[in-house]
């Protein structure tokens, strides 16, 4: 089973403007409401592909009971801790010239909140799959993750981390299957700027010594590069009518993740991603299947020799 771990989930509110102006008064164009948070993202891509996965996480207030009928109406299997506070709303501005995310905190977790949720750990297996994704709501401090994924190694099970920043460096020497910094994050961790792909390269091997199986490095329309042990690849970008790149990013970890826990073939599996995390940015929300599988059709990956 693949679980999707979403500890701060959040209603989405997209705005689409002309154009925006701060200071001023902006009327909206289209809105839209969306059941969001990265793992929950993931898991809403894993029941497009057909593979089953189960949510979990922290949910209160209306948002959060949003979000749960959302995902019982779309028969995706979750499992959420209830809390007392509101899951977090986050706004995210679409104008003609580019995409704003206004993302919130997060909600206060009690004690007895935390405990409930970290008994869900006590029976995983080692064909289970646990895919980290998000930000840590402040109460839960900042190493919640590792004791989390203490949890999953003394069940023999494997994990993703689809985390930013420190968080994801401090994961890597427990070997995640899979990590995906996009192109900003991996500069910002090592505190420096890409002109190509080539410069890219040695920072993806990197974090493999640093202990990643594999490492996807998304770079939005420019398309992505996959490290392996044996192999790097490089997915072209394809061409297309953005629409909404959120969760593409969590698409492509999703796809990726559909195709290697059945496959255990890293590239067919980083097809997958490409498919997923393309055709999710050309779709105002989740893509439909058959504009998925058309997309599948025009990824083009090479060995990067
Ligand atoms: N404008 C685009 N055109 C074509 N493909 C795109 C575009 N934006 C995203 N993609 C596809 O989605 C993948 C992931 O996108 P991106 O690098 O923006 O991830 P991200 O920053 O983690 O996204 P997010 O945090 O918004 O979920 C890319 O590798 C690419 O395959
Ligand atoms: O604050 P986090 O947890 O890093 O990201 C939250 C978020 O921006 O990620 C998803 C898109 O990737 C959205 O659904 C959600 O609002």
């Amino acid at each position: 089973m693949i679980y999707t771990v979403t500890l701060n989930p959040a209603l989405d509110y997209f705005m689409n403007y002309e154009s925006l102006s701060l200071g001023e008064v902006n009327r909206t164009g289209k809105t839209q409401i969306s059941a969001g948070g990265k793992g929950i993202m993931e898991s809403r891509m894993l029941s497009l592909l057909g593979a089953e996965s189960k949510a979990l996480g922290f949910l209160g207030g209306f948002s959060g009971q949003y979000i749960k009928d959302f995902l019982n109406e779309n028969q995706i299997d979750s499992d959420f801790t209830e809390i007392a506070d509101l899951t977090r709303i986050n706004v995210k501005l679409k104008s003609q010239e580019n995409e704003t995310s206004l993302d919130a905190t997060g909600p206060k977790l009690e004690e007895k909140e935390i405990k409930h949720f970290l008994e869900k750990f006590n029976h995983l297996t080692p064909n289970d799959i646990v895919v980290f994704a998000g930000t840590i709501p402040k109460t839960l401090g900042e190493d919640f993750y590792e004791r989390l994924i203490e949890k999953v190694q003394d069940c023999g099970a494997t994990f993703v981390m689809d985390v930013d920043g420190q968080k994801l460096l401090d994961s890597l020497p427990a070997h995640p299957l899979l990590i995906k910094p996009n192109r900003e994050e991996l500069e910002a961790i090592f505190g420096t700027s890409f002109e190509n792909n080539e410069q890219i390269i040695p920072y993806g091997k990197k974090l493999l010594d640093m202990g990643a199986q594999n490492v996807i490095v998304s770079m939005a329309g420019d398309g992505a590069l996959l490290f392996t042990n044996e192999k790097v690849y490089f997915a072209q970008g394809i061409k297309g009518e953005l629409k909404n790149s959120i969760g593409a990013g969590d698409s492509t970890v999703a796809g990726f993740l559909a195709e290697y826990s059945q496959s255990k073939d890293p590239l067919l599996a980083f097809r997958q991603a490409i498919a997923c995390g393309t055709s999710k940015a050309f779709s105002d929300d989740m893509p439909s299947r058959a504009f998925l599988e058309d997309i599948y059709k025009k990824v083009n990956i090479s060995e990067v020799k």
